[in-house]
C-alpha cells in the first residue's frame, strides 16, 4: 500500500531507508518537544538543524530528488516551517522557470549551494488577490540601465512573504514595471536585500517580521519597503519577458507566464495536503484504537471509540479523501512537469488548463483537508484538544493553505471562468473544441441516474452521475451569467452576482476529478489485496461524497429518494468494511514518529504512560509553586483571609 501512496516500491523503499537513517541521528531530532518551546527557540532549533542537513544531506538522500527532500524536510524540520521554506518551494522554481540561461548560471548554483537564501516577495499590506493593483514600482532609469524599486506608501508594503523577516538575503520581487511613463504590469525581479558578509539590510531597505500567526511559526513571514532602490535592467527575470538597454519591451508568449511560481506551489500543495490529513488521521484512528469509552452492549466491556458507528463516520471518509487527494495531487504533478517543459521551450497552450485545474484542486484540497482534521481533533475528544495531539498545529498550518497561493474563493473563480466558455462552446454547438477535463459538459446524459439499477456496473454510474450534477451547474451557472448580460447587466456585475452559483459549479467540477483519479489509479492497480482494500474506500469515496452534494442530483430528479437510500445503506456497509482495516490504512503512509511529533498518536499506542510524562516534562512543572503564585495569588488569597 505504501508503494501506492508514495508511487512506487522504490519510493516506498526509500522513504524507509531515509527515516531509519534520520532515527539514527540524535542531532536531528527536535531537542525537546516543539511545544514546550518559544518562537525564538523553535527558529534557533531549525536553524541548528537545517545547517546540518546542509552538511549532511547527501549522506541522507538524493538531494535533487524533490520527494525525497520533502521527505527529508518533514522529519527533520517538520510540517512548522523552516528559515529556508521558501527558498525551495518557490524561491528556486520562480529562477528555474522565469529567469534567463544566463541569469540561472548566476544565480541558480548560489541559491541551491545555499550561499544565498531567497524568498518570493509578492502581497503587499493592500493587495494580495488583485495583483493587478499591487503598488511597489520598478521604473527604468535610461541613463542609469537600472530599475528603481519603490514603495509609494504604507500599503505597498511587501507583506507576508515567508522567510523575508529576518532569514532571507534575496528575494524575488514583484513590482509594477514602468519604462518611460508606461505600466507594463506586475514583473519579477531578482533583488538583494541584505549584506552578503553582515546580513545587515541594504540602505534603501526596510524589513522586518510580520508576528506570530496561527501557526506556521517557525517561518518569519516579514514585510518589506523600498526607498528608491535602485537594482541592475538585468535583474528583471527574463527569460520570458525582456527590457532592452533604449528601453524596448518584449513582452512574453503568455500574458501569465510570470505567475508560475504561483501554479507550481499550487499543483505541489495537494500532496503536501493530502499528507496532513493523512497524518492527523493517523493520529486519531491509532488513538481510537486505543481509547475505550462507552459500551454499545451493556453485558459487555468498554469499547474502542473506534466501534462506534459515529466515530467511523467521522474519520473514514476523509481516510479516503486523503487517498483521493494523494492520488490526484500525482496526476496534477505530473500535468505541472509536462506543461512547465512546454512552456521553457514556448509552448503556452496548456496553460490554461493548468490553471484551472489548480485553482479548482487547491481550493476543495485545502477546505477538505481542514474539515477533515479539525474533525480527526474532536474525535480524540480533550486529549484532541492538547499540543500533545499535535492535530492543531498540523491544523493551524494545513488550513493556511486555503489562503496562500490564492484564496479559495478567488481561485474557484478562475475556475469558473474556464467553465462558463467551455459552456459557451457547448451552446454555440462547438462541443468538440473542448479540453478533455471538460469533454462532459457536451456529452448528453441518461434521464436519470443507474446508480442501483445495473448489476456489476462498478464505478461508472458514480461518476456519470457526478458528470451530471458538474454539467448541470456548470449551465445553470453559466445561463444566470449569460441571461443577466442579456438583460443589460455589465459584465463585471452579473459575474458578481452569479458568483456563488458559479463557484458551486468549479467546486463540483473539481469534485468529480478527484473522484475520477481516485477510480483512474485503482482501475491500475494489480495486486488483488491491494485492490481490494482500495476498492472498498473508494464505494467509501464516491458514497459519501455523493451523499453531500445529492442536492443537486435530486433537485432535477436525476436520483430518486430510493437510489438515495440505497447510497446511505451503502456508507453504512462501507463504514463496516473498513473498520478492520483503518488503522492499517492510516500506518501504511509510514509517517515515523519523529515526523508526526504527536504524543497521543505514537506507533506504541501507550497513551495514557506518554501522556502522563509528556505533561510531568512541561516547563510549568519544573517548581511545584510559580512565581505567579507567590507574587500575586497567595497575597490576594492571603489578604481575602483577613
Ligand atoms: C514531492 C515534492 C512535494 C513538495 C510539496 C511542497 C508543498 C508544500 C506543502 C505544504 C508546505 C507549506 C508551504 C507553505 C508555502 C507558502 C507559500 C505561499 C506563497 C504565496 O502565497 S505567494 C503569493 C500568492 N498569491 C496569489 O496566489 C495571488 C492570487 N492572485 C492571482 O493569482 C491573480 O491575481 C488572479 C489569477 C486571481 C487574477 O489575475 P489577473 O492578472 O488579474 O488576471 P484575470 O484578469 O483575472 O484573468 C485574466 C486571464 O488570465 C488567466 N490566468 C490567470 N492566472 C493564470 C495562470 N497562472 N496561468 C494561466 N492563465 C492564467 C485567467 O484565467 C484569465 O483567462 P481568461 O481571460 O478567462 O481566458
Ligand atoms: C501562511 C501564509 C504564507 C504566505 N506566504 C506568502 C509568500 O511567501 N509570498 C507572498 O507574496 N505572499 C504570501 N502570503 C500571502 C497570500 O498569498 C495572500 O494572503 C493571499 O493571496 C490572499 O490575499 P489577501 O491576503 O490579499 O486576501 P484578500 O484578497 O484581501 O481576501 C479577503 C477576502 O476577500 C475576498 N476577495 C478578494 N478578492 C475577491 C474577488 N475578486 N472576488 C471575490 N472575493 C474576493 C476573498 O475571498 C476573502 O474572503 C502568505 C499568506 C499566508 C497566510
Amino acid at each position: 500500500m505504501a508503494a501506492q501512496i508514495w508511487g512506487s516500491e522504490k519510493r516506498a523503499r526509500r522513504r524507509r531507508e531515509i527515516s531509519a537513517k534520520i532515527a539514527q541521528m540524535p542531532e536531528l531530532h527536535d531537542s525537546k518537544p516543539l511545544p514546550f518551546m518559544t518562537r525564538e527557540e523553535k527558529i534557533m532549533e531549525s536553524a541548528r538543524k537545517l545547517t546540518i542537513l546542509t552538511e549532511k544531506m547527501g549522506q541522507i538522500i538524493d538531494p535533487t530528488d524533490p520527494a525525497e527532500l520533502y521527505h527529508l524536510n518533514n522529519e527533520v524540520l517538520g510540517l512548522e516551517g523552516n528559515p529556508m521554506a521558501l527558498h525551495g518551494v518557490m524561491f528556486i522554481p520562480a529562477l528555474s522557470a522565469q529567469a534567463s540561461d544566463e541569469q540561472q548560471a548566476k544565480w541558480l548554483p548560489r541559491a541551491l549551494r545555499r550561499e544565498i537564501i531567497g524568498t518570493y516577495a509578492q502581497t503587499e499590506l493592500g493587495h494580495g488577490t488583485n495583483l493587478q493593483n499591487l503598488e511597489t514600482t520598478a521604473t527604468y532609469d535610461l541613463a542609469t540601465q537600472e530599475f528603481v524599486l519603490h514603495t509609494p506608501q504604507i500599503t505597498a508594503l511587501k507583506w507576508w512573504p515567508g522567510n523575508l523577516g529576518k532569514s532571507s538575503n534575496y528575494a524575488v520581487v514583484v513590482a509594477h514595471m514602468i519604462i518611460k511613463a508606461k505600466n507594463y504590469g506586475p514583473h519579477p525581479f531578482m533583488v538583494q536585500l541584505r549584506d552578503e558578509k553582515t546580513h545587515e539590510p541594504l540602505p534603501g531597505i526596510t524589513i522586518g517580521d510580520i508576528g506570530p500567526k496561527m501557526a506556521y511559526n517557525i517561518v518569519d513571514n516579514g514585510f518589506l519597503g523600498f526607498n528608491k532602490y535602485r537594482i541592475p535592467r538585468t535583474n528583471l527575470l527574463m527569460r520570458h519577458t525582456k527590457v532592452e538597454a533604449d528601453g524596448t519591451y518584449i513582452k512574453p508568449p503568455h500574458a501569465k507566464i510570470n505567475y508560475s511560481a504561483m501554479v507550481h506551489v499550487r499543483a505541489y500543495m495537494l500532496t503536501g495536503q493530502a499528507i496532513m490529513l493523512a497524518s492527523a488521521l493517523n493520529i486519531a484512528t491509532r488513538y481510537s484504537s486505543v481509547r475505550r469509552q462507552g459500551q454499545i452492549d451493556k453485558s459487555q466491556p468498554e469499547v474502542k471509540v473506534l466501534e462506534y458507528q459515529t466515530q467511523q463516520h467521522r474519520l473514514f471518509p476523509s481516510i479516503a479523501r486523503a487517498y483521493a487527494f494523494q492520488f490526484a495531487g500525482a496526476e496534477t504533478v505530473k500535468l505541472y512537469e509536462h506543461v512547465l517543459k512546454e512552456m521553457k521551450s514556448g509552448n503556452v497552450s496548456l496553460m490554461a488548463d493548468l490553471h484551472a485545474l489548480t485553482s479548482g484542486l487547491k481550493s476543495v484540497v485545502t477546505y477538505q483537508t481542514g474539515e477533515g482534521i479539525e474533525q480527526a481533533r474532536m474525535a480524540c475528544g480533550g486529549h484532541g484538544y492538547s499540543m500533545a495531539s499535535y492535530i492543531s498545529e498540523i491544523y493551524g498550518v494545513a488550513i493556511g493553505g486555503c489562503t496562500y497561493e490564492g484564496e479559495n474563493m478567488v481561485m474557484l473563480l478562475q475556475l469558473a471562468r474556464y467553465l462558463v466558455k467551455s459552456a459557451a462552446l457547448v451552446k454555440s454547438g462547438q462541443s468538440s473544441k473542448l479540453g478533455p477535463l471538460v469533454a462532459y459538459l457536451g456529452v448528453k446524459s441518461e434521464p436519470t441516474s443507474l446508480i442501483d439499477r445495473i448489476p456489476n456496473s462498478g464505478f461508472t454510474e458514480y461518476v456519470k452521475t457526478f458528470q451530471h450534477v458538474s454539467k448541470r451547474q456548470t449551465l445553470k451557472a453559466a445561463d444566470m451569467f449569460f441571461g443577466l448580460m442579456e438583460k443589460g447587466e455589465k459584465r463585471e456585475i452579473a459575474w458578481n452576482k452569479c458568483s456563488v452559483e458559479l463557484n458551486r459549479a468549479s467546486r463540483l467540477h473539481t469534485r468529480l476529478f478527484i473522484v475520477e483519479a481516485f477510480v483512474r489509479r485503482v482501475n491500475e492497480i494489480a495486486d488483488i489485496r491491494i485492490k481490494e482494500a482500495l476498492t472498498d474506500l473508494l464505494h467509501l469515496h464516491v458514497n459519501y461524497e455523493l451523499l453531500d452534494i445529492a442536492s443537486y442530483a435530486l433537485e432535477d430528479g436525476f436520483l430518486s429518494a430510493s437510489q438515495l437510500d440505497y447510497i446511505r445503506d451503502q456508507v453504512y456497509l462501507y463504514l463496516g468494511k473498513i473498520r478492520p482495516n483503518a488503522v492499517s490504512l492510516l500506518d501504511s503512509w509510514e509517517f515515523s514518529d519523529i515526523e508526526l511529533r504527536s504524543v497521543l498518536g505514537r506507533r506504541d499506542g501507550n497513551v495514557y504512560e506518554n501522556l502522563f510524562k509528556w505533561a510531568k516534562s512541561s516547563p510549568l512543572n519544573k517548581t511545584d509553586v510559580l512565581s505567579s503564585v507567590t507574587q500575586y495569588l497567595k497575597p490576594m488569597m492571603e489578604k481575602a483571609r483577613l
